[in-house]
């Protein structure tokens, strides 16, 4: 096994850089940078110097024995001051070191799930944890990141190795008589597991909004406000605004943190009949994205009505409240009037968009689950059956329990992992 290094901090110029050393010659590489190694856990101030003796940098060190590690190895951190020559210069000293490498990103983390530290989905759980940028992301990653999928699954795996084991005594008491009859018992165990794993794959799509962020777009004829009602939310001027009717051509996207969940905003064309090209692909263009977007918001002239039918969720406001003197229900991206009364009702439909969110986040787990959920509802229906098909019903359960070993890496790990990594920075 090979000893790997990298800055585990973000690149650039910085307070203070942390690089990270892990596998069986962290200790005896550290200390050949910096003399002799404090206590394990026990930061202590060393000097980093290169084989020729040259002062790298004062840092601080910190030692992890491989039995209390985050990766299961041997760790070595150099806290260093945050310079970028800094890094390099320790980076390329560290490289000079017989058995070691710089590491893939990720590699740390795939370390730690090899040695047993963490399950693969929580694996996914850190990863959308770095990834976070809202509050919603950074607690539903910290729920998948601290094993709540895997006492779920630990749970259901309980339940069907019980009704399992209920239905191998028919079978190997087939010839005797059997005292009493387990399927209601196994019918229970099974139909509380579909229940419950069902309401997590419902969950799925929520989940995955959350993750990736929803889409909200802005629609309207052409000088409504929309592009000064997206630059007052965005509060920036991302969008051109003018007097000029049919100023936006493209649909111009803003991330933004609205209500604590990650929004994507679409400012598009002003929807109206025109004859010049480019403003009618922008139009097509204004319509599609609209029609996928998970909220539109109808920005209209007061007393008329949208171009398209608004589905039930959407958002229909009158625009420039500060003209028609309307103080209810309209909106003036110009004045700010009304705005946080907007972003107060947007927040609200999203959020109960992501009220069915579980610990379902990603297409693996839902696909597990799916997967799993078939072979229930077979076995349940062998079970139904008679005593004739309980031969089926195991074989079955055993095949759901094979997906539910998936849904937490337990088996069949090797072709998902360059898939989860491959998201993983440096250094992670
Ligand atoms: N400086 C620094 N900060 C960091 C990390 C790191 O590696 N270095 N982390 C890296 O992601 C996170 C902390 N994660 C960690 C997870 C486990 C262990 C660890 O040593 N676990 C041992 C002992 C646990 C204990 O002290 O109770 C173990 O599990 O046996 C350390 C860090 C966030 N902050
Ligand atoms: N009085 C007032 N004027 C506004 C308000 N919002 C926008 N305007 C003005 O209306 C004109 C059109 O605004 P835009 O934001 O460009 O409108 P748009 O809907 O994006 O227009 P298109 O890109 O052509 O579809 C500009 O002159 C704005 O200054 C408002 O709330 N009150
Ligand atoms: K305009």
């Amino acid at each position: 096994m090979s000893t790997i290094f990298a800055q585990a901090s973000a690149a650039g110029k910085a307070g203070v850089a942390v690089v990270r050393i892990s596998g069986p010659k962290a200790f005896s590489a550290a200390s050949q940078l910096c003399g002799s190694l404090p206590a394990p856990r026990q930061a202590a101030l060393r000097r980093l110097r290169s084989a020729p003796g040259e002062v790298l940098d004062e840092a601080l060190v910190l030692c992890f024995s491989e039995k209390a590690s985050f990766t299961g190895e041997e760790t070595v951190e150099f806290q260093t001051h945050g310079s970028v020559a800094v890094v390099n210069a320790l980076l390329a000293e560290l490289g000079t070191v017989d058995g070691l490498r710089l590491a893939e990103p990720g590699e740390f983390t795939r370390r730690a799930l090899a040695n047993g530290r963490l399950d693969l989905a929580q694996v996914e759980g850190l990863a959308d944890l770095i990834a976070s940028e809202t509050e919603a992301q950074r607690q539903q990653a910290l729920r998948l990141f601290s094993g709540g999928l895997g006492d779920l699954a630990a749970h259901w795996r309980e339940r069907l190795i019980r009704a399992s084991a209920l239905l191998t005594v028919t079978i190997d008491f087939a010839d005797e008589e059997v005292p009493v009859d387990v399927s209601p018992e196994v019918l229970e165990l099974i139909a509380e597991v579909q229940t419950a794993m069902q309401a997590q794959v419902d969950g799925f799509g929520a989940a995955e909004r959350i993750r990736t962020g929803y889409e909200v777009a802005i629609v309207g004829p052409p000088n409504v406000g929309k592009s000064t009602l997206l630059n007052a939310l965005a509060g920036r001027d991302a969008a051109i605004t003018s007097e000029i009717a049919g100023t936006t051509r493209d649909v111009i996207e803003v991330r933004m943190e609205l209500a604590g969940l990650p929004v994507t905003l679409l400012d598009t064309a002003g929807l109206r009949e025109t004859d010049d090209t480019i403003e009618k692909i922008g139009v097509a263009r204004a319509l599609e994205r609209a029609k996928a977007a998970d909220l539109r918001v109808f920005l209209i002239e007061s007393n008329s009505k949208p171009e398209l039918d608004p589905a039930p969720d959407d958002i229909v406001i009158a625009s420039k409240a500060d003209l028609s003197g309307d103080k209810f229900g309209a909106v003036s991206g110009k004045t700010g009037a009304g705005v946080a009364q907007l972003v107060e009702q947007i927040g609200a439909k999203l959020s109960s968009k992501t009220a069915k969110a579980g610990l379902a986040t990603r297409a693996r787990h839902k696909e597990a689950m799916e997967r799993c959920l078939v072979s229930l509802a077979e076995a349940s229906n062998r079970v139904a059956l008679g005593p004739e098909f309980t031969d089926i019903a195991s074989e079955e359960l055993r095949i759901s329990l094979e997906a539910l070993n998936m849904l937490i890496g337990r088996v069949d790990i090797e072709n998902v992992l360059d898939e989860v990594f491959s998201s993983f920075c440096l250094g992670k």
